[in-house]
């Protein structure tokens, strides 16, 4: 990847995915190539979370007092937050918050729609848009004022064992959605000091990009007792007790579109994982002045045969040269390309090219479906491994800081070393080779911690991120 940065804000345009160009920083337009992506990634999501999860929407804004209830809370996201404080002319004798995450609006109405044990469990998620003021360098997708893609999962629970059950249920719906977007991760639980705001602890899944630094791509956290004793989330035991419940939240974003494009992409472009991709299949027709007629009816025909089998396919019968659009649907990652012309005809054959090995296959036309098929369940797992290969051939661990210090400057990329988990120990690490702690695991074996050499019972994986 030559410059990835300059790659990926060239592709975001060329492949018509959004339009940053829109006058607000951190604002941009989804163009409708990007839109369909886009959608079939959260049909997916969708499909994953409404197996025990109720979908709802709630307001965007949140009154000041309500956001301002738990102080931890609102002290993490006080200066992220937009304020609206006029309606028309009219001045708000009580500022609006736009929602930058929607605990505290939903957790007033949890306090009304929940009094018993049996209104328990409760598992709402929306998907909406959030609004953030981030300071930080903003990046179309990856770092955002607006977050148009925030799906955000909402659960209250009557013990903590049963809180933590569900923070591993949500652990294993997002392995199963980054699975099947081919998406390559590592989980890891933040540091203390690196937590939700007002969250017991949080879990991470990061992914690597091509230019070494990692991306937060979801996060699960455990909120404990903390919001329900602020918000006076009660409810009465079997046995008649009042007990305040237990809540995680889980979350993800536009993020998730941002790594497909990226792990996936090479030097010609998207490689689009056949699950999200607005066209799996591209027929390109080849002209030839005598024939044209013939074989635009067998394009025709192979189109209609690929729809009533269910897939996304596409006609391109544009009157431009045929290596145009070959050059145009590998930029916008189309994952199979089909040719045909008069030579094909007559051998009743069918040219496929693949966009993730580009390599080319002919087949008997009397094939074409289960052939289709076959190839692009090979052309998600070819994805897939190829991601996954990648990111733990970027894995590496160091057995002292210097050496720590130097794989970071030369290949970036995580590593990983024994740490004692002390909070002090852990920022001094991070001062010393000016990474952060993205996350710790239990450690495998008994070893010393690479800083203070104290009991490490903790991995440490470290890297730049986003
Ligand atoms: N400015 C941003 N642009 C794009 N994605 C973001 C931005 N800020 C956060 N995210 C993504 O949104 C996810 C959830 O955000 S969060 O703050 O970690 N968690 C929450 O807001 C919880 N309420 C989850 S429901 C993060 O894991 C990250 O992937
Ligand atoms: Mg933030
Ligand atoms: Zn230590």
């Amino acid at each position: 990847m030559i410059d990835f940065s300059e790659w990926f804000h060239n592709i975001l345009e060329e492949a018509e995915i959004i339009d940053s160009r829109y006058p607000i920083k951190g604002m941009n337009v989804w163009l409708p190539y990007g839109f369909q992506l886009r959608k079939h990634a959260l049909e997916i999501l969708r499909n994953i979370l409404d197996r025990d999860h109720q979908e709802t929407l709630f307001p965007l804004l949140i009154p000041e007092d309500q956001l301002e209830k738990e102080s931890v809370h609102v002290k993490g996201f006080e200066d992220e937050v937009y304020w609206i404080t006029h309606g028309g002319l009219t001045r708000l004798n009580k500022k609006l918050a736009l929602r930058p995450t929607s605990e505290t609006a939903m957790y007033p109405m949890f306090s009304l729609w929940i009094r018993s044990h049996t209104d328990l469990p409760l598992k709402i998620y929306q998907i909406v848009n959030t609004f953030r003021y981030e300071t930080k360098h903003t990046r179309p997708l990856i770092r955002v004022r607006e977050i148009t893609t925030f799906k955000e999962a909402h659960t209250v629970h009557e013990t903590m064992e049963e809180a933590e059950e569900q923070v591993q249920e949500a652990i294993r719906l997002y392995k199963e959605f980054f699975d099947t977007l081919s998406i390559p991760y590592i989980i890891t639980k933040r540091p203390p000091w690196d937590k939700f705001p007002g969250s017991d602890y949080t879990i991470a899944f990061d992914t690597l990009l091509p230019d070494g630094k990692t991306l937060q791509i979801a996060t699960v956290h455990n909120l404990g007792q903390t919001f329900s004793k602020t918000f006076d989330i009660k409810f009465e035991t079997p046995t008649g007790e009042h007990e305040y419940a237990y809540q995680t939240c889980y979350g993800l974003s536009d993020r998730v579109i941002a790594s497909i494009i990226a792990v996936h992409g090479d030097e010609s472009g998207l490689r689009l994982p056949p699950e999200v991709a607005p066209y799996q299949i591209i027929i390109v027709p080849i002209i030839f002045k005598e024939e044209a007629e013939e074989v635009m009816k067998a394009c025709e025909r192979i189109k209609k045969r690929l729809e009533d089998a269910g897939f996304r396919v596409k006609l391109d019968d544009r009157d431009i040269r045929a290596g145009r659009k070959y050059y145009e649907w590998e930029m916008k990652g189309a994952p199979l390309r089909i040719e045909i012309g008069p030579r094909d005809l007559k051998k009743n054959m069918i040219v496929l090219a693949r966009r993730d090995t580009k390599e080319k296959i002919e087949i008997k036309t009397e094939n074409l479906e289960e052939e289709i098929d076959k190839i692009l369940h090979d052309i998600t797992n070819t994805l897939r491994e190829e991601a996954w290969t990648k990111m733990q051939k970027n894995i590496r661990t160091a057995t002292n800081l210097k050496e720590a210090k130097e794989i970071i400057k030369e290949k970036k990329g995580i590593i990983s070393f024994p740490w004692c988990g002390d909070e002090e120990c852990g920022k001094s690490i991070e001062e010393k080779i000016r990474v952060d702690i993205l996350g710790i695991t239990e450690a495998e074996k008994k070893s010393s911690c690479i800083n203070c050499g104290k009991e490490a019972e903790y991995k440490a994986f470290l890297a730049k991120t986003y």
